[in-house]
């Protein structure tokens, strides 16, 4: 703030580096430059050289002599993708000879950190460039937010590609917003009418004891729709709502509207009547079976054809969470979101790429409705019904019931049949088989659970379902190394004889009076005596990384 002088005559526009900087600029391919304070959330603030190049937000500390900084001045290099927020904040109290404007930038990156996990950090560009103008020193600040949008577009070309052709994110361009709030009148009236214009956030809170106050939220900033499932997982879902998702939708500049399911089935019924016009995406705050939830909800309803484009977003509060493991994988995150799987399908969520994801519909006994994830029959599904009882242990649960259930070994007869198709996608002949069976169990994903690779070929949107067979004549100990290759090794369990893997396009059990055993979709029990799961045509659409 006390440094506006000193920059006027150093603003991006001016010449402000000495020839020597020059050079080293042109070597790092710098599109833009400039001189700021920057605050920080503890320390004291800094007077900063602040490069961006295509790839990094570099900040120098900057000698005032107009040397380079010495070896022990702080520097700090942000990849662009680390960038999820980007606010104008301005002073509480703002003195009228300070025509300052504040740019805030939330990075979530593990550039200061020597592992790979992602942290919160936050620097705040003081802009004072032009000492009288406020709406100077604001179209500084845009020229810099457009270059941050410009980039992070380049770098993530499936940010806008919501099929509805309606953009996943803020329908108002960085320059809309700019606009808005030079013509919102003077100095203080900014973002009045104006509903995206958030309340003063955390953000505030956090800089300098609420000196700042929020004004605008911009780059990316969207409206979700959250439904909390408060017994996902260990029962922890409502609080990791409140204490970690909330925080990082703030720091985006997502306007979250936030519901709380009551009972089961309350997220399919308030998505099957529920005004959806104004929003970005949903967000599930749950496991597979709230996505599952959602999903038929989405679909049975009267306008259908255009909510089902709406992007889903995952955020991996569930005890499987099958589904944002999968499209973790796929986009080559997995250590991203092993690491801290609820921060890391967040700020998938927050980021706002869109990937389509293939859906199955299941009819069981004439009734329809659509599968997420799987379909399974026998052991599997046994171990995942029947180890609810440990749900408190967490996803172990699954390992400590394969041992019960080994003991207690089971086969099951049913007819199976089953459309293949080959590596291309063509069809072949219908199998069907009568016999025995110690499981059935199907995906449209990799993975069926976090640490669970069930199908390593497999891409979020590839037309195929993967099933697995094994069959009754597989020994007790054959199934106990296909348990223990699925809940540990990296999708080997099919290599096991007699285990057979299969690409098809539908399949069907079907046993007269009840098919035997837990048979499961997107890891809820069902019963019946046919169940036929077969591919959706109308792919799912979710956020994700990129
Ligand atoms: N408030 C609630 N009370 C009781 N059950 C609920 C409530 N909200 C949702 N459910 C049900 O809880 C079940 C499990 O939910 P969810 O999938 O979110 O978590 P999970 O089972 O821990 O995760 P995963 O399915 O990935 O293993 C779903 O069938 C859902 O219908």
């Amino acid at each position: 703030m006390s440094n506006s002088g000193e920059q006027d005559d150093k603003s991006n526009n001016a010449p402000v580096v000495d020839e020597l900087k020059a050079e080293k600029s042109a070597e790092e391919d710098v599109l833009r430059e400039g001189i700021f304070t920057v605050h920080y959330p503890i320390c004291k603030p800094l007077l900063c050289e602040v490069s961006l190049t295509p790839t990094e937000l570099v900040f120098e500390e900057y000698d005032e002599s107009g040397y380079e900084s010495d070896c022990d001045a702080l520097q700090e290099r942000f990849p662009i993708e680390d960038i999820y927020g980007l606010h104008i904040v301005k002073m509480q109290l703002e003195e009228p000879s300070l025509p300052s404007v504040y740019l805030c930038i939330i990075f979530y990156t593990s550039a200061l950190e020597s592992d790979d996990n992602r942290k919160r950090v936050s620097r705040i560009l003081e802009i004072s460039q032009s000492k009288e103008s406020y709406l100077g020193n604001l179209d500084l600040a845009k020229e810099w937010s457009l270059d941050f949008e410009h980039l992070l577009k380049a770098k993530f070309p499936n940010l806008h590609s919501a099929p509805t052709g309606k953009s996943p994110s803020s329908s108002q361009t960085i320059e809309d917003i700019f606009t808005s709030l030079k013509t919102s009148g003077k100095k203080g009236d900014e973002g009045k009418n104006d509903n995206r214009c958030t309340t003063p956030s955390k953000i505030d809170l956090e800089f300098c004891s609420g000196t700042f106050a929020l004004v605008r939220s911009i780059l990316f900033s969207r409206q979700l729709l959250v439904i909390v499932n408060p017994v996902s997982g260990q029962g922890k879902g409502e609080n990791l709502y409140k204490e970690q998702i909330s925080a990082v939708f703030e720091d985006c500049g997502i306007i979250a509207h936030v519901i709380t399911t009551e009972y089961s089935g309350h997220a399919s019924a308030f998505i099957s009547t529920a005004n959806l016009k104004k929003f970005d995406g949903i967000v599930a705050v749950g496991g597979d079976g709230l996505v599952n939830e959602l999903v038929n909800g989405l679909r049975t309803r009267n306008d259908s054809q255009e909510t089902s484009h709406i992007p889903l977003g995952v955020i991996a509060t569930g005890s499987g969470n099958g589904l944002a493991r999968s499209i973790a994988f796929f986009y080559g995150e997995s250590q991203g979101y092993k690491n801290n799987p609820v921060l890391y399908s967040a700020l998938a969520v927050a980021r706002g790429c869109v990937s389509p994801v293939n859906l199955t519909e299941v009819s069981l006994d004439g009734k329809n409705s659509y599968s997420v994830l799987s379909t399974g029959w026998g052991l599997v599904s046994d171990i995942d019904i029947e180890s609810e009882v440990l749900r408190p242990v967490g996803e172990v649960r699954f390992v400590l019931w394969s041992f019960v259930r080994l003991a207690n070994y089971r086969r099951y007869k049913a007819e199976l049949s089953y459309v293949p198709s080959d590596d291309n996608g063509h069809i072949n002949s219908r199998i069907t088989t009568n016999d025995e069976f110690v499981c059935v169990y199907s995906a449209c994903q990799s993975h069926i659970g976090s640490d669970l690779l069930f199908a390593r070929e497999a891409k979020p949107f590839d037309n195929t379902i993967h099933l697995t067979i094994v069959p009754g004549s597989t020994s007790r100990i054959s199934a106990a190394c296909f348990l223990y290759k699925l809940m540990t090794g990296g999708g080997e369990h099919v290599e096991n004889e007699p285990v057979k893997y299969i690409k098809v396009k539908e399949f069907t059990i079907r046993s007269e009076g009840g098919i035997q055993g837990a048979l499961t979709v997107d890891g809820e029990k069902v019963h019946g005596e046919q169940i036929t799961v077969k591919l959706c045509d109308a792919p799912l659409y979710v956020f994700c990384m990129e």
